[in-house]
């Protein structure tokens, strides 16, 4: 089945407007207003409990908003689609923790990602077309791992884990990818390889990335967005934030950063 497309004529990919989420009463995210442009690289940072995990579950469907709207493209409504419609509609999510099938090589961990019924792929795998092939090969070079398809995905590094699962989530095609702490764990030559990763992402695809790690956020990020108290506290380029007073205050300052 063909998915309809973001209508992105006005350049923005992501439409979140007075969104709020309460749970039992507190405010994980208070009146909250993002957009994210068609094709950027954005940052999200904030305090720990800030609302960052929060919103990337209304995005993806996993929590529903007490108020406000959330569109991708300006035509589609994600409030009214689950989980799995989300993902088919071409939004990526990668959790901080890797969730690649450790006993399959990279190869099959990618071809089960070409095909979102994960059930089928014993008996399909033999029937890939050349498109496919071709999709798979492109994914392989693009993260890094074209020598080491065949090699079983749990014997990767961590590193490698990461760019497989970033992988995964390319076969699918997804227009907009949001992805959670990818340089947590990493060693400093897996940090710097992935922030050229997503660098090279952006464009085809809009990517959000939640990270703590202020110089991985510094050297990916032209627009930062800095949440504080389920709210946008500042956004602007990294030197902005870094000199907003308030920021500094609420969250720079305490990471002595
Ligand atoms: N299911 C839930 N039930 C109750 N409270 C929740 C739930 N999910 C989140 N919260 C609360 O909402 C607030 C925002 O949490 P959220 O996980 O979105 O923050 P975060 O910015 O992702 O923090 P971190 O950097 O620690 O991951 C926190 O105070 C958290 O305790």
């Amino acid at each position: 089945m063909n998915y309809p497309k973001p209508d992105t004529t006005h350049g923005v990919i992501l439409y979140m407007e007075d969104v709020s989420v309460s749970f039992d009463g507190f405010k994980a995210l208070n009146n909250l207003n993002l957009y994210i442009n068609d094709g950027e690289l954005r940052c999200l940072i904030g305090a720990n409990g800030a609302g960052k995990t929060t919103l990337m579950d209304v995005i993806t469907g996993m929590t529903r908003p007490d108020a406000g709207t959330v569109n991708f493209g300006q035509n589609i409504d994600l409030l009214k689609l689950n989980q799995e419609q989300i993902a088919r509609y071409g939004i990526g999510r990668k959790f901080q923790k890797p969730t690649v099938f450790e006993a399959l090589t990279v190869y099959e961990n990618l071809y089960l990602s070409l095909h979102m019924d994960k059930r089928l792929w014993a008996t399909l795998l033999h029937k890939l077309s050349g498109e496919q092939r071709d999709d798979i090969d492109q994914v392989l070079e693009t993260i890094g791992l074209v020598s080491m398809r065949n090699r079983y995905a749990g014997e990767l590094s961590h590193g490698q884990k990461q760019w497989l699962e970033i992988g995964m989530l390319l076969a699918a095609k997804p227009r907009l990818l949001l992805v959670d702490e990818p340089a947590a764990g990493l060693t400093v030559q897996e940090v710097e390889r992935t922030a050229e990763l997503l660098t090279s992402l952006a464009g085809e695809h809009s990517v959000v990335v939640v990270e703590h790690d202020m110089s991985f956020v510094r050297s990916i990020a032209k627009t930062v967005t800095v949440l504080h108290q389920g709210s946008v506290l500042a956004e602007g380029s990294m030197d902005y934030v870094q000199s907003h007073p308030e920021v500094k205050r609420v969250y720079l300052g305490e990471e002595g950063v």
